[in-house]
């Protein structure tokens, strides 16, 4: 990944037209499938004339701009390429072919408890993510009080986040993430996982980084959210742009509307409406 020059600063002047966030440009990602795990077993599989390895394409020869303060939702079926998107604008990962810029600094949640130390307490955690994320000690220091009431983890803050519930993992690391200044922040499926009071807690949240003219990257499969915070969706399929485009329009490209869905669909997805409809 590689940086747009000039980072937006609060105190610059409006620009007539917004700065582009975010260049994807003819990225492809390529995987090696390894088949074999052990010596003996690559051994005999080439005895056998078997293949050991092969190579799959995740993502290919996608493009698209982002500019500044647009709300993206990255839709798409398990496996489609998500997630290594998300990955790539990050600099989590880096392309095969093509390149992706980004201006500023990136914020968010690629996956839940990336980067947390299992034996580290809550608090400890805290620190370390931040730092991660490019917070200095003072400014967490600072923040940590806020990070903490919205991570809601009570008497837990100083144990080992090892004996958290996957649900108290996922807040930490959302909380830490939403209390960094960033101009992108990425999100992977944050509203899959915690209670339904903390998704609440995120979406609203998440409001508040689209309104205050943050860059909004995230995955989801909820067309609710989609409507009420998106601008724009970007459809992946099998790796290529599928549809790049209109928020309603999006949400019909996928079917998600289609009231044939089987009950428990149509049920998780008035849940989503609800909720976008709570807050
Ligand atoms: N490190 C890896 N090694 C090999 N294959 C990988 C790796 N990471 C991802 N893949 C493969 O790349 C494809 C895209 O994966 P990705 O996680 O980006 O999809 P996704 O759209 O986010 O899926 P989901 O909706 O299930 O989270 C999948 O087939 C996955 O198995």
């Amino acid at each position: 990944m590689t940086t747009l020059d000039h980072p937006v600063s609060p105190a610059a002047p409006p620009p007539a037209e917004p700065l582009t966030s975010i260049v994807v440009d003819g990225v492809s990602k390529e995987f090696a499938l390894q088949y074999q795990r052990t010596l003996k077993k690559i051994a005999l599989a080439k005895l056998r004339k078997q293949k050991v390895k092969d190579t799959f394409l995740a993502l290919e020869d996608v493009s698209f701009k982002v500019p500044q303060g647009q709300s993206i939702a990255l839709m798409g079926l398990n496996g489609s390429g998500k997630s290594t998107l998300l990955k790539l604008i990050s600099g989590v990962m880096k392309p095969d072919a093509g390149q992706v810029l980004t201006r500023g600094r990136i914020s968010g949640l690629i996956a839940t408890g990336a980067g947390f130390h299992q034996q580290l307490t809550g608090r400890e955690n805290i620190f370390m993510n931040a730092a991660i994320l490019g917070m200095s000690k003072e400014e967490t220091e600072a923040k940590f009080d806020d990070i903490a009431a919205f991570a809601d983890v009570g008497r837990f803050m100083d144990t080992p986040v090892g004996n958290y519930s996957s649900g108290m993992f996922a807040r930490l690391g959302f909380s830490v993430a939403v209390h960094v200044d960033c101009d992108i922040f990425v999100a992977d499926e944050v509203l899959a996982v915690g209670d339904r009071p903390f998704k609440k807690k995120c979406m609203k949240r998440m409001e508040e980084i689209r309104e205050s003219g943050i860059t909004m990257f995230y995955v989801t499969h909820a067309a609710a959210s989609v409507r009420r915070m998106c601008d724009r969706v970007i459809v992946l399929e099998s790796g290529k742009v599928g549809y790049d485009g209109d928020v309603d329009e999006g949400i019909k490209y996928l079917h998600y509307d289609d009231s044939d869905d089987e009950p428990d669909v149509a049920d998780e997805d008035s849940a989503d409406e609800e909720l976008a409809s709570d807050i």
